[in-house]
């Protein structure tokens, strides 16, 4: 595969351009959020400055035109993971996290019961985390939690044992925000399916970054976010099997997802109106439409290889320093494009802090994976995560800062 051409690209964030008290502000925060390419922000100018009407097909052109586009960016990013049935199988949400609520409310709510049980991995974000947790204590099913070992993989043989035919839900993060591990979610959806549960995979950090394709996956439900992937932030996607989402009542209502309303009654749109009401978020559609478009015209393989590099070479950086404990797999195709990591005697909090003040942006705390810290036994983690912008000239920066740290607190 031929290379990213990086320094052609970073004319198209113009952010990555900024200094910081005159020093280049060197962005390796990618996993919390990334930098928006300037195609996408064209792509909402021009929404808001030659279209900009609301949606559910008024009678006026600009509505027309409006609702055709937010309805295709459906069918594109639907197209973008592999789901066939395009916008019939990709629900705009806010972020991943409604898009887990989602899923959590309509279906976990209706469907689980005292028995139940729903498996989640150790290594899950509070957005699956938390959600599933609330909704078994609402509805009497139990959680249970697929063990890591020592490398940050999760136990394959302990995911046997936990996937019961007393499961009804399996929900595992496909690339882990901390840890950087690639879980096998085929593997995990099989065994779901051969329990007769369902599979819902968190994909917030492996849409932006590797070639996903849903199908393959055999998911029945795949979330992830506009803004991880140089796209707006306020627009996330749930990606659901077409005859799943048909049988699943929504959980919020009002205009635009209904079909007839009476005193006495209502009923439902066809998916995916039927759950997004009221007026969904337009412009950001368009502009995850045109992330969509730009990254696969770099290409989703090229981007993925690029951050495995700068994780491997960051890896191997780090590990040279030997102070510094680094958290996950080895640099290789079960590490994604990030690494989680704690400098011997300084707080991840400092440490970060004082990253910034060489313009170095990574991020420092419990990730939103507060029990995969327990599980750590560190309260708080730092973390290096790159895009197809970030160059190794970035990493040796990354080092440097690092090495300041170290000196001032020696
Ligand atoms: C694996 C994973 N799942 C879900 C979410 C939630 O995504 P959102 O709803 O768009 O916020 C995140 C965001 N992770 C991070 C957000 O900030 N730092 C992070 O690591 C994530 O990394």
């Amino acid at each position: 595969l031929e290379s990213l051409d990086v320094e052609r690209l970073r004319e198209d964030f113009p952010i990555l351009e900024r200094e910081l008290d005159g020093k280049p502000l060197v962005y390796l925060d990618n996993a919390a959020t990334t930098q928006t390419a300037d195609p996408v922000v064209d792509a909402m100018s021009d929404y808001y400055r030659r279209y900009n009407a609301n949606v559910h097909r008024g009678i006026h052109h600009l509505s027309q035109e409006a609702s055709i586009a937010y309805e295709e960016a459906h069918d594109r990013v639907a197209e973008f993971v592999g789901a066939s049935g395009g916008r019939e199988e990709m629900i705009f949400t806010k972020n991943t996290t409604e898009s887990e609520n989602l899923v959590a409310y309509a279906w976990g709510m209706r469907e689980l019961g005292p028995g139940d049980e729903v498996v989640l991995t150790e290594m899950e974000h509070h957005a699956s985390l938390v959600t599933w947790q609330q909704i078994a204590e609402r509805t009497g099913a139990d959680c249970t939690y697929i063990q890591i070992d020592e490398t940050g993989r999760l136990d394959m043989d302990h995911a046997r044992e936990c996937i019961t035919d007393d499961t009804a839900m399996v929900s595992a993060v496909h690339v882990s925000n901390t840890l950087g591990t690639v879980n096998p979610v085929s593997e995990l959806v099989d065994i779901a399916h051969d329990h007769d549960a369902l599979a819902f995979i968190d994909g917030a950090q492996a849409v932006p970054n590797r070639p996903v394709d849903v199908e393959a996956i055999d998911a029945d439900f795949y979330a992830f976010s506009g803004h991880k992937m140089a796209g707006p932030t306020g627009i996330g996607c749930l990606y659901g099997k077409a005859h799943l989402l048909e049988e699943m009542e929504p959980y919020l209502y009002g205009g635009g997802m209904i079909r007839k309303v009476t005193f006495e009654e209502s009923t439902w749109g066809d998916v995916p109106w039927k759950f997004e009401p009221g007026t969904p978020p337009i412009a950001e559609a368009v502009g995850l439409h045109a992330a969509v478009d730009y990254l696969e015209e770099i290409g989703m393989d090229r981007i993925r290889d690029h951050e495995e590099e700068l994780a491997e070479y960051a890896y191997e950086r780090l590990a040279a320093e030997g102070d510094i404990e680094i958290y996950g797999p080895e640099p290789g195709p079960d590490r994604s494009g990030l690494v989680g990591f704690n400098l011997e005697s300084v707080h991840a909090h400092d440490l970060a802090s004082i990253m910034n003040d060489h313009a170095v942006a990574i991020r420092a705390g419990d990730h939103c994976t507060q029990p995969l810290h327990d599980r750590l036994g560190v309260a708080a983690s730092a973390r290096a995560s790159f895009y197809l912008y970030n160059t190794r000239e970035e990493v040796d920066a990354l080092v440097d800062a690092i090495d300041s740290a170290r000196q001032l607190f020696a």
